[in-house]
């Protein structure tokens, strides 16, 4: 997919994270609800930091196999949900919000199918795999894997920085791009140089002559 490659920026937990963010023009902020995550937001917290977030900036709510009332009532904060766990395809429409499906990158895994089991998402988010966890590893991953043509678009995330995006978009042209560590000073605490860099990369690549 060409054109400017949408950036998320993802495990934001510090309003003054969320102001620098979307001051340094990110498109999408994910937050994660999932209790594990050392960059968990509690339902409080989610509320406190999206009201923040001005118009055309998409907020992004992250579950992993999360009770559908949680879902219910967080997605009243929110513009969109990413199913980050096992959801099937039925448990995903139910939550009857627009939403996208992480998938991890485990060996084997056929994104043609999972693309056509996944047909009502707005996008697939394709992550690195580490058995036991289920996101936010900082691992990058075998990006050849990722089909020219998917029926879906890609957010493409696992170990970004601003020192591989550039590299990673040449090499996928996803749709969007999404970082959490990459741009991180500590955990859950993100770097505004960092963030800055990021986008400045995502930029420079997208303005990049390419090489067809
Ligand atoms: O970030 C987490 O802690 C997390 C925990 C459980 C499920 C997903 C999680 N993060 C999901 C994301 O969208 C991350 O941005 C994505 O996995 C990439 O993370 P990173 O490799 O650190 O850039």
């Amino acid at each position: 997919m060409s054109g400017r490659t949408r950036i998320k920026f993802c495990g934001l937990t510090r309003p003054e994270d969320v102001d620098a963010a979307v001051a340094a023009g990110a498109d999408a902020l994910g937050f994660v609800l999932w209790p594990g995550s050392k960059r968990a937001v509690d339902e409080r917290r989610l509320v406190e930091l999206t009201a923040r977030v001005p118009a055309f900036v998409t907020r992004v709510g992250l579950f992993v196999d999360a009770d559908p009332a949680l879902v219910a009532r967080c997605a009243e904060h929110l513009d969109l949900l990413q199913f980050h766990g096992n959801e099937s395809p039925d448990t995903c429409l139910a939550a009857g919000r627009p939403w996208i499906k992480a998938l991890r990158m485990r060996d084997g895994l056929d994104l043609h199918a999972a693309a056509a089991a996944y047909s009502g998402a707005r996008a697939l988010l394709l992550d690195a795999y580490r058995p036991g966890v289920p996101g936010g590893t900082g691992e990058t991953f075998d990006w050849s894997r990722i089909p020219a043509r998917l029926a879906k678009p890609v957010i493409l995330a696992g170990g970004l920085t601003p020192d591989n995006v550039a590299e990673a978009i040449a090499a996928v042209a996803p749709f969007a791009v999404d970082v959490s560590g990459g741009i991180e000073a500590g955990a859950g605490i993100k770097d505004v140089a960092r963030m800055a860099a990021f986008l400045r990369a995502v930029r420079g690549a997208d303005d990049a002559p390419s090489e067809a």
